[in-house]
């Protein structure tokens, strides 16, 4: 007789005899399809790929309670065979199977930066940075994006590698620029799950994935030189007596290393850069497009800053508990567009029976983060940004904090969560405090309103978009000029 299963699967969209869900599947904004989906379907999804069963879960209740409280299952990750092991991003902590190695990257991340105290050393140099990113504002006002990217790039590097950033064309940041691009592509959800099935290997060129075939060889490249290089340049300026204190050239002037343990460091540095470099871009990327759209925002929030801080300095780290207005802000960010709409995969390593349905062991569960930030149950007006809604007033408690969701989840939530914090609330308040962001003007005079798209991938970006971006005042532009 059949085996029967202890409960049945979740719900979910019939599919096909022996492929089954894979035609289903989006190509584009799957967070908007699947969310889609759940008005039909639920909170809890089944799909089911070439065999490889896959559950979407679309509320907070359902991702909290089996990602967060049932951590110890369901922490593994998927087989990415073609990102993880042809392109070689399989030994990066994200893609790391739940196990020693994983604990050990993870207990090397939280020892630099775990805790807000352990991140105090790099606050100097955080500062630093979003100081000259500032400066670079005001000198090109047009190369927004480019110039958050920069200074991102900048901040993680120096932390990592003790690395110093050149003013311009700098190759570390290129390399690390170009890694970060190709890892979005081939982690979009219809890549790995082609990855997922090493005989769609075979199929044709136009089938989705194919392309990762080609390029596989020439990702891996990059991601060597990205793993390596930086690493071999702190390994001189030891030798030399001449290291910046960073993550690496700590481990490396303490220890003497053994071969594995060395390579176990390169690539904990390696994980922090590839998790910081893209994933601040975006949220400082949607801080604009949010201040451009919402001038109302913009203003209160320059209001509580020039009653705290005032207008003869710029805000420092040691104002963030004094400016709630601004936090709240922050979260906004985090929740109108998240970084990571669907976050990273995870796998669960034992059948499970949850909420009266069967998840079998090795089933790919996707948390639906961005639905799950704009549910109209827990966030009113979900698709408005609106900082209040994180403030208390009487008679009305702020909703759910964004950030439970948006960096994920269990044992897999982001370890660089306080480095986040630190780099975005950095950026908002000082560009808030010395710089007036509004909609650009065509030459007719006509005004351009950006269309508030965000990209496709892993990580996701607002589309590019023109505004304009002004010194407050003279006195703020030479505020901005003393900085350094
Ligand atoms: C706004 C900024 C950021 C957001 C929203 C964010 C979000 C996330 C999310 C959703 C995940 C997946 C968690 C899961 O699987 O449940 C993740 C993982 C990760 N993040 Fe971040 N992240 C941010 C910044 C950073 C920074 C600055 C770093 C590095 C210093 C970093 C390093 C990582 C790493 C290494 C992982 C993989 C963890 C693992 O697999 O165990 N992230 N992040």
């Amino acid at each position: 007789a059949q085996k029967r299963s202890p409960a049945p699967l979740p719900p979910g969209p019939k599919g096909w005899p022996i492929i089954g869900n894979v035609l289903d599947m989006p190509t584009t904004k799957p967070w908007l399809v699947f969310t889609k989906w759940g008005e039909r379907w639920g909170h809890i999804i089944y799909l089911n790929l070439l065999g490889q069963p896959m559950v979407v879960l679309n509320s907070a209740n359902m991702a909290v309670e089996m990602l967060d409280k049932k951590s110890s299952i369901y922490s593994d990750r998927p087989i990415f065979t073609m990102a993880g092991e042809l392109a070689g991003w399989g030994s990066l902590i994200a893609f790391l199977h739940y196990g020693d190695s994983f604990r050990e990257a993870r207990r090397l991340l939280h020892q630099v930066m775990g805790t807000k105290k352990s991140m105090e050393v790099f606050m100097p140099m955080v500062e630093h940075q979003t100081h000259r990113f500032l400066n670079r504002v005001l000198s090109h006002p047009d190369n927004v994006q480019e110039l958050i990217r920069w200074t991102a790039g900048a901040i993680i590097l120096n932390l990592a590698y003790g690395y110093e950033v050149k003013e311009d064309n700098d190759e570390m940041v290129a390399l690390v620029d170009k890694a970060m691009q190709q890892f979005s592509i081939i982690t979009r959800p219809n890549a790995f799950l082609v990855d997922a099935f090493p005989m769609l290997r075979h199929v044709p060129s136009w089938f989705p994935g194919a392309n990762f075939k080609r390029l596989a060889t020439e990702y891996k490249k990059t991601l060597t030189d990205m793993v390596t290089l930086p690493f071999v340049y702190t390994k001189r300026q030891v030798a030399a007596g001449a290291a910046q204190p960073s993550f690496v050239s700590t481990h490396l002037e303490n220890n003497q290393l053994t071969k594995e343990q060395e390579a176990t460091i390169q690539r904990a540095a390696a994980a922090l850069y590839t998790g910081g470099s893209d994933t601040t871009v975006s949220s400082i990327y949607t801080f604009f497009l949010a201040m451009c759209l919402y001038p109302e925002v913009q203003k209160n929030a320059q209001e509580e800053i020039d009653a705290v801080v005032g207008t003869d300095r710029l805000p420092s780290p040691a104002d963030r508990e004094r400016l709630p207005y601004i936090g709240a802000l922050v979260k906004e960010v985090y929740r109108w567009h998240p970084v990571g709409p669907l976050g990273l995969p995870h796998r669960l390593m034992e059948n499970d029976v949850h909420d009266g349905y069967f998840i079998p062991k090795g089933t790919i569960i996707i948390a639906n983060i961005w639905n799950i930030l704009h549910d109209e149950n827990s966030y009113k007006n979900p698709m408005v940004f609106d900082p209040e809604r994180f403030l208390s007033a009487p008679g009305k408690s702020p909703e759910q904090d964004p950030r439970t969701f948006s960096f994920g989840f269990g044992r897999r939530s982001c370890p660089g969560l306080n480095l986040a914090e630190a780099s975005v609330f950095m950026s908002c308040a000082m560009v808030l405090s010395v710089f007036s962001i509004t909609k650009a003007m065509n030459a007719d005079g006509s005004v351009v309103t950006p269309s508030a798209e965000f990209e496709d991938g892993t990580v996701s970006h607002p589309k590019p978009f023109r505004c304009s971006i002004k010194p407050r005042s003279s006195k703020a532009e030479a505020l901005i000029r003393s900085a350094e």
